[in-house]
């Protein structure tokens, strides 16, 4: 700890309250982007992007939907099966099942799935109906809960029938599989997983199932902006179509605004240890082993955009490797006081590193900020790992950054790591200091008119640390 740590100490008890990263509004407000919505009072509700999936039976929709969810796994993605929104059969209806088409239309609610779709496009959770193929029955005791996602995909044989749905689509694909493959595939899987017999599904199928692909589904086939020979087996184009998800998507527009940023890549291991820490629920052990985890990644990240310079070794084999050295001229600056928690990871990865440390404090309601700092004496020589977990406005992190640079650190040798992070805040400190890096483990969607991060993880100082009570 540094000397004059009771002086930081008795200030950060002082300001426990929330931590935003920031404290005056005015740069944010100035900083509009062509390519952003900054308003930190309306916080407008981004519309995802909804993508509706049709084709015959068996085609492989579902299967095309599960790649292009796997590729596209850095971001929220939500399927939505028009299967759940089957009607469930009368008792009356169930004695004469094999009378009744469901491939026609009217065997589905499609005025619920609309009501779903609207509900996830204006930013709300669902909760959609389970089907059971086996009673053609809706569970009546259970839903899935469906949140709320960047990405909506609307899947099933009629899905571009009714043109109100198809109006909520900005994309359309129709996944074109052979008769024959579909029908083999069919059989398969109704007798497998679908309790039926083989009679039963050749029947239903030369009944109902060949001739509403030929009245209704075949028809709206036109409609699609994409189709896909082939369904799954379709590499190519499922590829091509995750690329231009992600640049419709545009959330790596921030990458390429600002080419100092670096949002790590993102595994389903990442994506599971945010959904943990950003749960109001998790335990308070949990919260902090899990925000560990992903702040030791951050970190290893981080030192990666570091200097280095060549070094040879021998191995015990006798061998010369051709290898690096680490830069040694290095240091921790962390924000009091959410920062102080990014601490441990980073002198588990740098022996013996350095760790200063700056508070910015709101004094008073005037504007005034007071700015406590215990810095390395040769900061101007080393470079620096700047460490906050959540950069919300950016108007603390510009300060401190403003301090190092008057300490003589060159902007360029400033790391800033971060665990969540605001397009506002990224934003705020990449237009000010365009050379220095930031290194994040996810961009969240934007401030609430409270400046907090949304969906953010709340209080994270307070969280971690314990103080939540
Ligand atoms: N490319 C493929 N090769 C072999 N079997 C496949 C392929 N695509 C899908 N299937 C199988 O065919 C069946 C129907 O596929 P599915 O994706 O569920 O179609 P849909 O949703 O259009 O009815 C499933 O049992 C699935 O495992
Ligand atoms: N109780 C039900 C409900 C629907 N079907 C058949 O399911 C097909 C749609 O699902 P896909 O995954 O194949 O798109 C449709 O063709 C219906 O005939 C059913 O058999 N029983
Ligand atoms: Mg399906």
């Amino acid at each position: 700890m540094p000397e004059d740590s009771t002086a930081i100490d008795y200030v950060m008890e002082k300001s426990t309250g929330p931590h935003f990263s920031g404290l005056r509004m005015d740069n944010l407000l100035s900083s509009s982007s062509p390519t952003l919505s900054l308003s930190p009072t309306s916080p407008a509700h981004k519309q995802p992007f909804v993508i509706g999936v049709s084709g015959g039976t068996a085609s492989g929709k579902t299967t095309v939907c599960d790649m292009i969810i796997q590729q596209l796994h850095d971001h929220r993605v939500v399927l939505v099966n028009q299967d759940s929104f089957y009607r469930g059969l009368t008792l009356e209806e169930l004695k004469h099942v094999h009378e009744y088409n469901f491939d026609h239309p009217d065997a589905f609610d499609t005025e619920q799935l609309l009501e779903c779709a609207e509900k996830l496009m204006s930013g709300q959770s669902v909760q959609v109906p389970i089907y059971d193929f086996k009673t053609h029955q809706r569970c009546t005791d259970s839903f899935r809960l469906v949140n709320a996602s960047d990405v909506i995909i609307l899947e099933g044989i009629l899905v571009f029938h009714d043109q109100r749905v198809r109006n909520l689509m900005n994309m359309k694909i129709f996944v074109d599989t052979d008769a024959d493959v579909r029908l083999a595939r069919r059989i398969r899987r109704d007798t497998v997983e679908r309790g039926r017999d083989l009679n039963s599904v050749l029947e239903q199928y030369a009944k109902f199932v060949k001739p509403a692909f030929d009245d209704f589904v075949l028809p709206s086939k036109k409609y699609a902006d994409v189709i896909i020979p082939r369904g799954g087996d379709n590499h190519v184009a499922i590829d091509l179509i995750v690329q231009h998800l992600r640049t419709k998507l545009g959330q790596h527009d921030l990458c390429k605004i600002y080419p100092n940023v670096y949002v790590i890549q993102s595994t389903f291991q990442i994506r599971g240890m945010h959904t943990l820490i950003r749960d109001r629920d998790i335990s308070k052990h949990d919260f902090v082993f899990y925000s560990d985890r992903l702040i030791r990644l951050v970190v290893e990240h981080g030192l990666g955009h570091l200097p280095f310079t060549e070094k040879q070794i021998v191995t015990p084999t006798g061998s010369a490797y051709t290898g690096v050295d680490f830069c040694k001229k290095l240091c921790g600056v962390s924000i009091v006081r959410s920062g102080e928690s990014m601490e441990n990871a980073l002198r588990a990865c740098c022996k013996g590193i350095k760790i200063g440390k700056i508070l910015i404090h709101r004094d008073g309601d005037n504007g005034k900020q007071l700015i406590y700092e215990k810095l390395p004496k040769d900061i101007s020589e080393r470079h620096v790992l700047l460490l906050d977990p959540v950069l919300a406005t950016g108007n603390s992190a510009n300060q401190a950054i403003e301090l190092l640079i008057q300490k003589g650190v060159p902007e360029s040798h400033i790391i800033f790591l971060n665990l969540i992070s605001a397009p506002e805040g990224i934003h705020c400190v990449s237009k000010r200091f365009p050379s220095l890096k930031i290194v994040t483990s996810e961009i969240d969607e934007s401030l609430n008119e409270e400046y907090r991060v949304i969906p953010g993880l709340g209080e994270f100082g307070d969280r971690y640390f314990g103080t939540d009570d």
